[in-house]
């Protein structure tokens, strides 16, 4: 017997603060780990040592909440047994305490508290939290067997809109290859946008792709709206790749070609160093616009922030984040090593 009865309810078990504590549990062809608030393992009965060990985590950001909804739609499903797993998998409802409030964070941006950063915030309640998803990541991932695909897909909305409305982003991945057959799954998804980062973060994908080796990537999945405002037919393909994903139903995927892909990389962070940051775009530019050769695009005292080339972009501009932080990325057109 599910503990989310009668509802069976992942996500309002999580909200309603039903579960803090972890306990166990099966149902016909499942066993269920909550392991705390928010973190649940689901497996088959007969789970064979062998099956990939697959990470969903989203609500990272507390108002970013279709892949929330999706995520949930998929976790009731496989608990109410429409839908057959087959892989080991763990999902996370990252940050339920803004989701609560409907907030991106309430006390610190959490997608710059890992990888031990975390350390540097003490007074925050993502501190805490970003420690806890990392251990109960690491447990899971560490449990994996030697050449068991890990994979961690980190499920995000994107403040603005976008020029390319959906998009992934690849961690820095510390020289080892950019794999192809993620972006023909991405593609799969309806995803044929990618960012590469090109130095280590503080974000949750960069900590498990770093740490363990996952095939780790964020996924910008559209705009942020409140509960019960999303389209989720806008979903759909990250809805069907998920599910075929865990159930073990991906269909062989086309040829990889890179004429069908957008490609870009991180050249620089825009980073606000003072309450003197000035961003010289509107709140109605979207992600990816081109930024004109010359243009500046930020001030924050001495420093000018310019635009070179004619083929740079701005990436999520954001002049509201705490000083010290990334305040937008500035990315130009890339190959794929
Ligand atoms: O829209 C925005 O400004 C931010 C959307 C968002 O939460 N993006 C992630 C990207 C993580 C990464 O760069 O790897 C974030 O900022 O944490
Ligand atoms: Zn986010």
């Amino acid at each position: 017997m599910t503990p989310f009865a009668p509802a069976r309810d992942f996500l309002h078990a999580t909200l309603d603060g039903r579960f803090a504590a972890p306990r166990q549990w099966q149902t016909a062809t499942l066993s269920l780990q909550w392991l705390a608030e928010g973190v649940l393992v689901l497996a088959p009965l007969d789970a064979a040592d062998t099956l990939d060990h697959v990470l969903l985590s989203t609500g990272i950001h507390g108002n970013e909440t279709a892949p929330i909804e999706v995520v949930n739609s998929i976790v009731n499903d496989l608990l109410a047994g429409a839908m057959p797993l087959r892989c080991r998998l763990l999902v996370m409802l990252g940050n339920p305490v803004a989701m609560r409030s409907g907030a991106r964070f309430t006390d610190y941006d959490m997608n710059r508290l890992f990888n031990g950063a975390h350390i540097s915030q003490p007074q925050a309640q993502e501190a805490r939290r970003a420690a806890e998803l990392e251990r109960l990541a690491a447990d899971f991932f560490r449990a994996a067997p030697a050449g068991v695909q890990r994979l961690h897909y980190d499920l995000h909305t994107a403040i603005r809109g976008s020029v390319f409305e959906k998009f992934a982003i690849y961690p820095y991945t510390d020289g080892r290859p950019h794999k192809r057959e993620q972006l023909l799954w991405l593609e799969s998804a309806d995803v044929s946008t990618l960012l590469l980062h090109s130095k280590p973060a503080a974000t949750f994908s960069y900590y498990t792709s770093h740490h363990f080796h996952a095939d780790a990537l964020t996924l910008e999945l559209g705009k942020a709206r409140p509960f019960g405002d999303n389209d989720l037919a806008r979903f759909a393909g990250i809805d069907r790749a998920l599910r075929r994903l865990v159930s073990g139903s991906t269909p062989p995927l086309p040829a990889y070609d890179a004429s069908r892909f957008a490609v870009f990389h991180a050249k620089y962070d825009l980073v606000k160093h003072s309450e003197q940051f000035r961003l010289h775009l509107a709140d109605s530019v979207e992600n990816f616009t081109a930024l004109p050769h010359g243009m500046t695009i930020a001030e924050d005292g001495d420093i000018r922030y310019v635009a070179d080339g004619g083929e740079e972009r701005i990436l999520f501009p954001n002049p509201k984040v705490g000083v010290g932080l990334r305040a937008g990325i500035v990315i130009s057109p890339c190959q794929l090593d």
